[in-house]
């Protein structure tokens, strides 16, 4: 059965929500499952705006046949080409005979090597600023590449000045019921998703991301339509700024977080001694990871967010203990910049994790180390708590200012 929502009178909602797949892309916990957003314009002509995941075509299929109510479908826009949003491309040209494929020169290359089609006299291709007039409807075509992928371009609707957005301001977790970001506690319930979202799939693209923000300001935007999550129709003001500060790898919060790493404990102690000085100093809601028990996705939203970062890892083999090697590498491959950082090395016969990770951090832009990095050797004695005290109070005088 058809379930589908409406965006406004003519604009369906007809996606669908996976809540079995437990990775997204095979790599990201999803305990909130995630949405695939597609969305039908019913005008003189019909547009499909991108399909869906193959996991959800059988619910997808029936919503978009409900919606057209025996109507023709005329035009697929292809804002991304990712198999999440395509994967029902093939499927729709056989149900609909007179579909034609909408997208630029770069998506018809990609659709080529993803499928064996014969698109003969089936595809339209646009470049940026070129319109399609569906009757009272008309779309324009901006291309927003790397926006995730090369091809990927976002439609713009002038009647009912709704964006498309393609992977742009998308989120993790499923549509339970609810459509739109003002039907949800967004700030309590979706924030950290769609958060963790960004800065994992599209955080390294932050100059493509600016680049397509400031030429999506020209345009009067009412509603935002992303492939992934809630669609948004009021208070667009509070995502296009959470997008503008994580594109410019500005921190979200003037906050600390403390990552460690620690395979007895001793580690872990100091980072608890670090947390604890600087609760009474006065420094509010500090973030605690182990990195061993979070996931990697978790610790690069965070990373994103707070201004003030602490890494404690043991030496591992000469080098940093791999789990917070991965992180670090992770966040270096995600261009994170711009944070405040502290350090803490432990090791019992040659301590180098501080060095190796100082080096990690000279290769990403402004991440200011603080002094003292602190060194234990094996576990906190006298003189390494006195630098341990000594970073706290750096830190204090950096976060507080
Ligand atoms: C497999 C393994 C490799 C290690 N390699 C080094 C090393 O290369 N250099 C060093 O100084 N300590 C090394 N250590 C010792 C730990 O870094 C040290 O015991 C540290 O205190 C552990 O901190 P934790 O109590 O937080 O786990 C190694 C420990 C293990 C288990």
């Amino acid at each position: 059965m058809y379930c589908t929502r409406n965006v406004s009178d003519s604009v369906v909602w007809v996606g669908a929500s996976d809540r079995r797949l437990a990775l997204f892309e095979n790599l990201f916990p999803i305990p909130r499952g995630v949405s695939y957003n597609s969305y039908l314009i019913l005008d003189e002509k019909t547009a499909l705006l991108d399909t869906t995941d193959a996991s959800v075509t059988r619910q997808y299929l029936e919503n978009v046949s409900h919606s057209l109510n025996g109507k023709p479908l005329d035009y697929l826009i292809i804002n991304h080409m990712e198999p999440d949003h395509c994967a029902n491309i093939a499927e729709l040209l056989l149900r609909y005979p007179h579909l034609t494929l909408v997208g630029n020169a770069k998506t018809f290359a990609f659709v080529s090597q993803f499928y064996d089609l014969d698109l003969t006299g089936r595809t339209l291709t646009v470049k940026e600023g070129d319109t399609l007039c569906l009757g009272s409807h008309t779309l324009h075509f901006f291309l927003a590449p790397m926006v995730h992928w090369p091809e990927v371009m976002v439609t713009y609707e002038e009647t009912e000045q709704i964006l498309f957005s393609a992977d742009a301001f998308g989120s993790f977790g499923a549509l339970n019921g609810h459509l739109f970001a003002d039907e949800v506690n967004f700030d309590r319930d979706w924030l950290d998703d769609a958060r963790r979202y960004y800065c994992n799939i599209v955080g390294k693209y932050g100059i493509q991301v600016q680049a397509a923000l400031k030429k999506l300001s020209a345009l009067s935007i009412r509603t935002i339509c992303p492939l992934h999550g809630p669609v948004w129709r009021e208070n667009l003001k509070y995502l296009l700024s959470k997008y503008d500060l994580w594109s410019r790898y500005v921190p979200e919060d003037n906050a600390v977080a403390i990552f460690y790493a620690s395979m007895y404990g001793d580690t872990e102690n100091a980072a608890n001694i670090l947390a604890a000085g600087l609760a009474e100093g006065g420094i509010k809601n500090i973030a605690l990871y182990d990195v061993s028990v979070t996931d990697v996705s978790v610790l690069i939203a965070e990373a994103f967010r707070c201004s003030h970062l602490v890494f404690a890892a043991p030496t591992y083999n000469n080098g940093v203990y791999p789990a917070m090697y991965n992180f670090l590498h992770d966040m270096g491959a995600l261009s994170l910049q711009n944070r405040t950082i502290g350090l803490i090395e432990n090791g019992t016969w040659g301590p180098v994790s501080a060095k190796q990770m100082q080096q990690l951090f000279s290769e990403m832009k402004q991440m200011n180390v603080l002094e003292p990095v602190v060194t234990i050797k094996s576990s906190v004695k006298e003189d390494s708590l006195a630098a341990l005290c000594a970073l706290k109070d750096r830190i204090l005088a950096s976060c507080t200012r």
